[in-house]
C-alpha cells in the first residue's frame, strides 16, 4: 500500500514514496524540483513510479501552486488530501491565536519532531526549526503543545533584501567567520548568526518555560546542513521531518 508524501515550499517541491503510511516505512523512492518545473512531474519524475495507493501533501506555496500538482497527479487514480493546520491532530495541540492560519509545513513538522522526541524516550520539550526559503523556529513543551515560534527570512532573502535596499552591496558568498573583515565574509556571517541568534534564543525561552529542562533541537530544511555546524548546542539534522509528520499523521487517521 505505498504512500506518496509532497511537500511544497516557497522554492522547491519534495517528494518521498514509501512501502505504506506508517512511520518508519521503507523509503522507495524521493525526488525534488523548483517550483518553476511542476507542470513536467508527470511526464518526467514519475512517469515511471509505481502507482502509490494513496498521498497526503502540504503546500505552503499558494492555491495555484497546489492546482497544479493536483493536475500531475491526475496520472493516478488518487485523491490529493492536504494537511491543514488544526487545533489537535496526532497528538500534538496547536496554541496558535487561530491554529489554521499556521502554515502546514511547521505543523506537519512538529509532528514529525513529536514523534521523535517519543521515540527516543521520555517525553520532553523540543525546538523545531526549518531553514529553507524562510526561517521558522517552534516551540513544543513536554506535554506536546505547540507554544508559538518565531518567522523570520531565510539566507537568500535576507541577502536579496540587502541587495536591493543598498547602493554598495552586491558581492559573492563568503565564508562564516567570528570576525569577517570584508564585504562578503560579513554577509554570509550575518544572515547565518541571524538564524543561530533566533534559534539560541527561543531554546532560552524555552528552557525557562520547562523548569530548566533542555529541549531536543531538530534541524529541518534544504539549508539545515549549512547552519547546523555554527550552531553551538546539541542538536539533530533530520532533512525528512516533514515527511515523518505526513507519515505520522496518515498512520494516525487510518487507526481513527
Ligand atoms: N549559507 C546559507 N545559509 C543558510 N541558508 C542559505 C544559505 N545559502 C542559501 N540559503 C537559503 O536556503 C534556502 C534553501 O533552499 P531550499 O530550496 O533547499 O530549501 P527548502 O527547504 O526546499 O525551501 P522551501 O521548502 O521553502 O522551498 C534558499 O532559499 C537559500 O536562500
Ligand atoms: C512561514 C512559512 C513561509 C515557512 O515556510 C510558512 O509556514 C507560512 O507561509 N506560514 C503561514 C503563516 C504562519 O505560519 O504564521
Ligand atoms: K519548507
Amino acid at each position: 500500500m505505498s504512500f506518496l508524501a509532497i511537500d511544497i515550499g516557497n522554492t522547491r517541491l519534495k517528494w518521498a514514496q514509501y512501502a505504506s503510511p506508517q512511520p518508519g516505512a521503507a523509503l522507495l523512492a524521493h525526488g525534488a524540483v523548483f517550483l518553476e518545473t511542476i507542470d513536467e512531474l508527470a511526464e518526467k519524475e514519475w512517469r515511471e513510479l509505481a502507482p502509490p495507493h494513496s498521498m497526503l501533501g502540504c503546500v505552503v506555496a499558494g492555491e495555484a501552486v497546489r492546482r497544479r500538482v493536483e493536475e500531475q497527479l491526475e496520472l493516478w487514480d488518487l485523491t490529493p488530501r492536504w494537511v491543514v493546520s488544526s487545533p489537535r491532530e496526532a497528538g500534538l495541540v496547536n496554541g496558535y491565536d487561530h491554529p489554521a492560519r499556521l502554515g502546514a509545513d511547521r505543523w506537519v513538522a512538529m509532528i514529525g519532531a513529536r514523534g521523535h522526541v517519543l521515540a527516543r524516550g521520555p517525553a520532553r520539550p523540543a525546538l523545531v526549526v526549518m531553514i529553507g526559503t524562510a526561517v521558522t523556529v517552534d516551540a513544543i513543551d513536554r506535554e506536546g503543545h505547540f507554544l508559538g515560534g518565531l518567522i523570520l527570512p531565510g539566507h537568500g532573502i535576507m541577502l536579496r533584501a540587502l541587495e536591493s535596499g543598498t547602493a554598495g552591496l552586491r558581492v559573492p558568498t563568503g565564508e562564516v567567520m567570528p570576525f569577517p573583515a570584508n564585504t562578503s565574509d560579513a554577509l554570509t556571517s550575518g544572515g547565518t548568526y541571524a538564524i543561530t541568534g533566533a534559534i539560541e534564543r527561543m531554546r532560552r525561552h524555552l528552557r525557562e518555560r520547562s523548569q530548566g529542562e533542555e529541549p531536543l533541537v531538530l534541524i529541518t530544511g534544504g539549508a539545515g546542513w549549512k547552519v547546523a555546524p555554527y550552531l553551538d548546542m546539541p542538536h539533530e539534522l533530520l532533512e525528512s521531518l516533514i515527511f515523518d509528520g505526513l507519515l505520522n499523521i496518515q498512520s494516525h487517521r487510518l487507526a481513527l
